[in-house]
């Protein structure tokens, strides 16, 4: 690798900054211009672009910098790094940060990371590329920004005195979801924000003060990248953490071992229980996690307000949801339902306690290493607004998070083992396959049950204690679902519809409705024993 400097928006190398405060933006459009034609139908094609209603009228430029190779003749690899503004009709602006490559020829291993030629001065017909792609820009941006020899629009802080290591050899992660994740041999990992906002950055503040603590269940902060300024006049752009090994995530090691579990072929009494003792432990893992978020930041009694605010929350998802799910009109009134019972509950003075959580907790959010699960990714549930995710709320909604989650493994797994056309095959195969669903089934209430006991032992509360509020987080969590899968991933929406046909069906079924004066929370009191809502 050789050394880096910084090259100004025209591409001239040798000054070190590009863009002054004063007509940052004018740069930074001389450097979006020639890159427009092929950047605006690939931007659109992302995972993580938002679509609005409407089309996309421009693309702004923000702020733009490039980075160089030192020495180079003209033709070595070029890192441009801009921040663009979605601009449509009749939404707000959404701002997202490209990380772009540029080289006069594109070597095959980048082919799929093609984005098109630019057009116009001072790359004419050079090729660009999404640089988290391209090992050689990756050490460029790390090495340069840990150097402090940044560009004005992005810099690097870190949490320790000691220089971060040099010369890891980084890999593009390829999973793609909200963000961008780059590996740096196995050791540090570095997350780009594809939508970064102005202000603190949720998963900035827990990272720091959790490795503050000394937290042994979530990734130690190493840095973060931002662009200058204080509180909201700077925007954090990614941050730089520990590579935690492991041998997976629990949304991968639980499907796989669901599919043994479910299917006639490899089961057998150790892979019935097989994955269990797992969900056992993930549950202590996160109620540890708890707690240490009950150390590191405020902890509040949610009272009858903040609860009714919660629910009239819920009821606006519920809404967007109604709108963009034609499905969820039949159940919205016994949805309704599900959350009055928490807002009366709340009403007759059951609180619940509050404080910082993770707000988007899955399978997809724990990591199994040598020594037991790991918490990661706590930007806070995307959907909402980045100010708001910070406020302390229930941790039973993680909980809720997670105990859906073992549905979606589930039935992800009934999915995988789906053959096509059983039904034509005879009686045989439909009798196969209704056995897989009762196993299912019974797969999820284990893997739940065994979640709680995990979490009520090593932390302050058993779930299972808190019907009510446990069945409005459950069936919120699912609206949100149905929201996200209707976006994303609309073959997906019927897990979450049938997990809502469940949770009303189950408040129907259940003489739980409480009678004035007998709950200890906004929970409710079902006994310890009781199964958590849902099922
Ligand atoms: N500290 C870490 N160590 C190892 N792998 C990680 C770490 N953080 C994230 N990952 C991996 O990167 C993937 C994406 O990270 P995540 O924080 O969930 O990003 P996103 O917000 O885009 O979903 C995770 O599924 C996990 O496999
Ligand atoms: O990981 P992200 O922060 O991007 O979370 C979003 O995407 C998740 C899907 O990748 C989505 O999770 C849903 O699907 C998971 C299986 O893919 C399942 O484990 C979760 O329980 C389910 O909610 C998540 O909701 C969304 O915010």
């Amino acid at each position: 690798m050789s050394t880096a400097a910084t090259a100004e928006a025209t591409g001239t190398v040798g000054c070190a900054c590009l863009a002054a405060a004063n007509g940052e933006a004018a740069q930074a459009d001389r450097l979006l211009r020639p890159l427009l034609p092929a950047l605006t139908p690939w931007l659109v094609g992302r995972r993580w672009f938002t679509h609005e209603h409407g089309c996309m009228t421009e693309l702004a430029p923000v702020t733009g910098s490039v980075l160089r190779q030192d020495g180079d003749e003209g033709d070595a690899a070029v890192l441009v790094h801009l921040l663009v503004e979605a601009r449509y009709p009749a939404a707000a602006a959404r701002r997202y940060q490209l990380l772009l490559g540029l080289r006069q020829t594109l070597p095959p291993v980048l082919g799929p990371a093609a984005v098109g030629a630019a057009l116009g001065d001072p790359w004419d017909g050079w090729q660009l590329y999404e640089a988290t792609a391209d090992p050689e820009l990756m050490s460029l941006l790390l090495d340069r920004t840990a150097a402090g020899e940044s560009t004005r629009s992005l810099l690097l802080s870190t949490t320790s005195a000691q220089p971060l290591p040099s010369g890891l050899a980084p890999r593009a992660l390829a999973v793609e979801q909200s963000n961008s994740t780059v590996v740096y041999g196995d050791r540090l990992l570095l997350k780009v924000f594809r939508q970064p906002e102005p202000g603190p950055h949720p998963e900035t503040e827990v990272l720091s003060a959790l490795t503050r603590l000394g937290s042994t269940r979530t990734p130690h902060l190493a840095g973060w990248l931002h662009t200058p300024g204080t509180g909201r006049g700077s925007t954090v752009l990614g941050i730089l953490e520990d590579f935690l090994p492991a041998d997976g995530d629990g949304w991968e090691l639980a499907v796989r071992q669901a599919v043994d579990c479910l299917s006639d072929d490899r089961r057998g009494a150790s892979v019935i229980e097989g994955f269990t003792h797992d969900s056992h432990t993930l549950g202590r893992a996160v109620a540890e996690v708890h707690r240490a978020l009950a150390d590191a930041f405020p902890t509040v009694r949610l009272k009858a307000q903040q609860i009714i605010d919660t629910v009239a929350d819920m009821d606006r998802r519920l809404a967007a949801a109604t709108a963009a799910v034609p499905a969820m009109e039949a159940y919205g009134s016994r949805i309704s339902a599900v959350y009055d019972d928490f807002a009366q509950a709340a009403l007759q003075g059951r609180g619940l306690d509050g404080q910082r959580v993770h707000g988007d907790l899955h399978l997809g959010q724990v990591l199994r290493g040598r020594d037991g699960w790991k918490v990661i990714d706590f930007e806070g549930e995307p959907a909402r607004p980045i100010g708001e995710r910070g406020l302390p709320q229930s941790p039973l909604r993680d909980v809720a998070g997670m105990l859906r989650s073992f549905d979606y493994a589930a039935q992800h797994a009934l999915f995988e083992l789906r053959s096509p056309g059983a039904e034509a095959k005879g009686a045989d195969a439909v009798a196969e396959r209704l056995r897989q669903e009762r196993r299912a089934r019974a797969w999820t209430v284990r893997n739940r049950r065994a979640f709680c006991d995990g979490y009520a032992e090593a932390g302050d509360t058993d779930p299972r204690v808190h019907p009510i509020a446990m069945r409005a987080f459950e069936t919120d969590k699912a609206v949100y679902e149905a929201l996200y899968e209707a976006a994303h991933r609309p073959a997906w929406l019927p897990v979450p519809m049938a997990a809502i046909r469940r949770t009303v069906g189950s408040r129907e079924a259940s003489t739980a409705v409480p009678a004035r004066g007998g709950h200890r929370s906004a929970g409710g009191t079902a006994g310890p024993a009781a199964e958590a809502p849902g099922r």
